[in-house]
């Protein structure tokens, strides 16, 4: 039997949707904090491909998810770029900033980026040969505007200002940096493509705040790029892109962009999806990750809503955005049972 996951994205409507979670490999897992020990620090253990394949194995281990995803970040292609790139304990991400042309002057070509990203390849062609048959693994990589915000910033912003102040004040430097980011990540996830990765996801956490013809240049051009070519160089591949909190931009965004399924996040409903959305294909999303700390009967009322409102189109089952540290392990089972019982 093929496998569920990569049967939703083929269009096949089921009974019990295949499910996996956002950041299903985290700090809510005691197994993954004690292997980021091992590894010395969460940058040393995406570069690590033993242990990074080894905490992309645990939550399959524990919870029998439908799909893995490869243990990295998004925020390693700047850093392959040349950019500087650090993590602050409780704070999170640090990067160099680019605001200027003599920033980005120094940044490396497209092409460059394997010699940095080589060990998440390593990683790829390792989970191919331990994980179950049955489970397909997911690649990954930021989508351009999302890194872009960092690499602007240096660092998470909560309106991503800088980025945007970049954009109205210095437009060509803006789209050189986006485009320069979309060559690496067509690179990137090309090799991880051609390591074992069976379905790719771009994320792009903040195309919510790209409103208008900006999201159409700046998120939906991007991915349509990105598809386009991922999908000329190998043209069974599956693609999840996840536009998060585009709204009412999610109307048409599989179509647009050629993506097989697209990621709701949980500010738009199910039903609301499953007329405006799910008629293009596949969906995947979309429980709030709220009810992953506080359980309850909630939990599986909420999980079973969402499966049932999305039960008459392809469907993947997953949270609406990443799960959180402060969730209960037995929260995932609790939503285990609910979804598949
Ligand atoms: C914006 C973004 C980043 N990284 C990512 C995104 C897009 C998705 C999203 O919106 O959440 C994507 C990402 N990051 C990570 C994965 C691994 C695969 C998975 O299990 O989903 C994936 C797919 C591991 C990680 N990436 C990070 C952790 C936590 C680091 C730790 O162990 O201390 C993990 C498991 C760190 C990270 N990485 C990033 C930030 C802002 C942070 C700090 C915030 C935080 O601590 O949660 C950048």
């Amino acid at each position: 039997m093929a496998k569920k996951l990569l049967r939703a994205l083929a269009g096949e409507v089921q009974d019990v949707p295949p499910v996996w979670l956002m950041r299903q490999a985290g700090r809510y897992l005691p197994e993954y904090r004690a292997t980021r020990e091992q590894a010395g620090d969460f940058l040393s253990l995406c570069y690590n491909p033993e242990l990074a394949a080894e905490v992309t194995l645990q939550p399959i281990r524990r919870f029998g998810f439908d799909a893995a995803i490869l243990f990295a970040d998004i925020l390693l292609v700047p850093q392959a770029l040349g950019a500087d790139l650090w993590f602050v304990k409780g704070e999170g991400p640090r990067l160099s900033t680019v605001t200027t042309q003599a920033d980005f002057n120094p940044l490396k070509p497209a092409s460059d980026v394997h010699g940095t990203l080589s060990p998440i390849y390593e990683t790829v062609r390792i989970l191919r040969r331990e994980l179950p048959q049955d489970v397909p693994l997911i690649g990954f990589a930021g989508a351009p505007w999302t890194v872009a915000t960092y690499m602007i910033a240096g660092r998470g912003t909560p309106d991503q200002g800088p980025a945007h102040a970049l954009k109205d004040e210095n437009r060509p430097l803006f789209e050189a940096l986006l485009e320069r980011i979309t060559e690496a990540t067509i690179e990137y996830l090309s090799a991880q493509v051609e390591a074992g990765a069976e379905v790719v996801k771009l994320f792009d956490s903040w195309a919510g705040s790209l409103k208008g013809d900006d999201f159409d240049a700046y998120a939906l051009e991007p991915a349509k790029r990105i598809i386009g070519e991922l999908k000329a160089r190998h043209p069974d591949l599956p693609v999840i892109a996840f536009p998060r909190e585009a709204g009412e931009k999610y109307v048409g965004f599989s179509r647009a962009t050629g993506a097989d399924c697209v990621g709701l996040d949980s500010r738009v409903s199910a039903d609301w999806a499953a007329e405006h959305v799910q008629k293009d294909g596949c969906v995947q999303g979309n429980l709030d990750p709220k009810l992953m700390v506080t359980g309850g009967q909630e939990l599986i009322d909420e999980t079973k809503r969402i499966r049932d409102a999305l039960s008459k189109g392809p469907h993947i089952f997953n949270l609406g955005h990443g799960i959180t540290p402060d969730a209960d392990p037995e929260n995932v089972h609790v939503m285990l049972e609910a979804l598949r019982g």
